[in-house]
């Protein structure tokens, strides 16, 4: 189900004892709790299946929550009842539980599903990122093929995100959850205003919520599959920028209002990127092309035959260590496979390496340059995450020597500056991403810090174009506006001349650089 405010405040339920019986299940261990229920690991007396049973309880709610909760559990008893496809968990049965010396529980309704292994959140959590998870496309058409024929029948899920993807014990591919599950009336449904921040689309935020809760379609779920396909191709990343689910969903508003542009991985192959930026294009309308059955069938077609398509791995390119020319050896093999790990991981086929940053493109820097040995890999695989010419590893390494002459520990605490990126630690916030790939965003890691400048910039060097300033002073412009702001640059037309030392300093830098 969801994150909601009842999560929060919904008191601790207690759970049924190993060994309780609901009806021909035998509870077991607890295997997690969501919002509304606890799911249990359980076996079939008869016969010694596995299932887990989900537990909805009513009982400990006060009277607002069990309104609530009570319109959920329907939905999630009526879908779950319904629902029958290859990728949608089976539901066994639907069971009250009669436990009179357990009041929380005593009525509680049990959903007996067909048992998964883990959840595609779990999957995300143990990849690494940058990497597409093991099986990827199989997993993503196992997710749109349960999609559409959910929006075949007439339902909307309204909460698809990692974790209400489950994987089954022979790599089953299931949607689960269906509490925010909801039937068409027509071209829309209502919800309560209860859903994910991290998978909502951006014209949820600007859409009242009337009597019914607010309007969801079909075009809400296909958001939420490209965010989700993002997840999945890249180990986890969101396509949007911000340290936090609000700060992401700031970052997706702002896309859909036209201000900042979409800023896909670098590392997806230019089939993957079209499917992902179709699931994200800004508005309902814009997004009704793409229905759920064309978009299966667009994976089937990136699918096979095998060998075909090829994802870039933006994988450990990040890692120090990694030289600059193995990175562009890997590059060029195609080293990695988000596809279907059962296909022939197709080594000997050339890759499809695709966008602006080819390592000749990109330029390697200079063997004799003074940029440190260590961050050199770094400064390329940055430079990958942003798809424009003039955003490259010598631009970076440029900036970087300009700011800290590389050294991580710099800071300006006058100004607020740390790190060897000289980043305002708020700015970075809303920007960050994880560059070297151990679970947490540090403006003081020198990874980190060069990944999230090569994303702003990227950012600043797209708002120049989009304001028409001369294609040749972009890299000039692109380090102003890093001291000042794109709107100062925009609105002097230019580098301004408070920051022209600095610029010039950066200039010199790229020229040795690029040498
Ligand atoms: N059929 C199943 N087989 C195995 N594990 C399951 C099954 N259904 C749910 N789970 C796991 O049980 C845990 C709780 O699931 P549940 O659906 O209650 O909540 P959630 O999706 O984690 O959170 P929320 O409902 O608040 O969004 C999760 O870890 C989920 O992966």
């Amino acid at each position: 189900m969801s994150t909601s405010g009842a999560e929060d405040s919904a008191p601790e339920t207690p759970r049924l004892p190993v060994g309780f019986r609901i009806d021909g299940w035998e509870v077991g261990a607890v295997i997690g709790s969501g919002g509304w229920g606890t799911v249990y690991e359980a076996r079939a007396v008869a016969d010694g299946t596995t299932v887990a049973v989900k537990v909805l309880p009513t009982g400990a709610l006060g009277p607002g929550q069990r309104a609530a909760l009570g319109e959920l559990l329907a939905r999630e008893v009526r879908f779950s009842s319904e629902a029958d496809h290859p990728h949608l968990v089976r539901t066994r049965a639907v069971r009250t539980v009669d436990a009179p010396g357990l009041p929380a529980l005593d009525g509680a309704t049990a959903l007996v599903m067909d048992r998964a292994e883990a959840s595609l959140r779990q999957l995300l959590d143990s990849a690494g990122t940058g990497r597409a998870v093991p099986d990827a496309v199989r997993v993503l058409r196992g997710v749109a093929a349960g999609l559409a024929h959910m929006h075949d029948a007439g339902w909307v899920h309204g909460d698809l995100k990692p974790a209400n993807v489950l994987l089954g014990p022979d790599g089953e591919v299931w949607l689960a959850d269906f509490g925010l599950a909801t039937e068409l009336d027509g071209t829309h449904a209502h919800l309560p205003p209860l859903g994910t921040l991290d998978h909502l689309p951006p014209e949820w935020w600007s859409q009242r919520t009337g009597a019914d809760g607010a309007v969801v379609r079909p075009s809400a779920d296909i958001w939420a599959f490209g965010i989700l396909a993002h997840q999945v191709l890249t180990g986890g990343l969101h396509p949007f920028p911000g340290a936090t689910a609000r700060a992401r969903s700031l970052a997706a508003q702002a896309y859909a209002r036209g201000t900042a542009p979409l800023r896909l991985d670098a590392g997806l192959d230019d089939a993957w990127r079209r499917l992902v930026a179709d699931c994200l294009a800004p508005d309902h309308a814009a997004r009704l092309r793409h229905t759920a059955g064309s978009l299966a069938a667009r994976i089937e077609e990136l699918a096979g035959p095998p060998r075909r398509r090829r994802l870039w791995p933006l994988a450990a390119v990040a890692l120090a260590g990694v030289t600059a020319a193995a990175v562009a050896g890997a590059a060029l093999l195609g080293g990695g496979d988000a596809g279907d790990s059962t296909e022939d991981d197709g080594r000997d086929t050339p890759a499809v390496v695709t966008g602006a940053h080819s390592p000749a493109a990109t330029g390697e820097l200079p063997e004799n340059s003074d940029v440190p040995k260590a961050l050199r890999p770094v400064f390329v695989a940055a430079a990958r995450r942003c798809t424009d010419a003039e955003v490259t590893p010598a631009l970076l390494a440029a900036m970087i020597k300009a700011e800290s002459g590389f050294d991580a520990d710099a800071s300006r605490p006058g100004a607020g500056e740390y790190g060897i990126a000289m980043w305002t630690p708020s700015v970075f916030r809303a920007w960050a991403v994880d560059g070297d790939g151990d679970g947490d965003k540090d403006y003081l890691s020198a990874p980190d810090a060069i990944h999230t400048m090569s994303l702003y910039v990227c950012w600043l060097d797209q708002r120049f174009k989009q304001a028409g300033l001369p294609a040749a002073e972009l890299p000039a412009l692109i380090a102003a506006g890093w001291r000042t702001s794109d709107r100062t640059v925009i609105e002097e037309r230019g580098v301004p001349e408070r920051v022209r030392p600095h610029v010039d300093q950066v200039l010199r830098n790229l020229a040795a650089y690029e040498r």
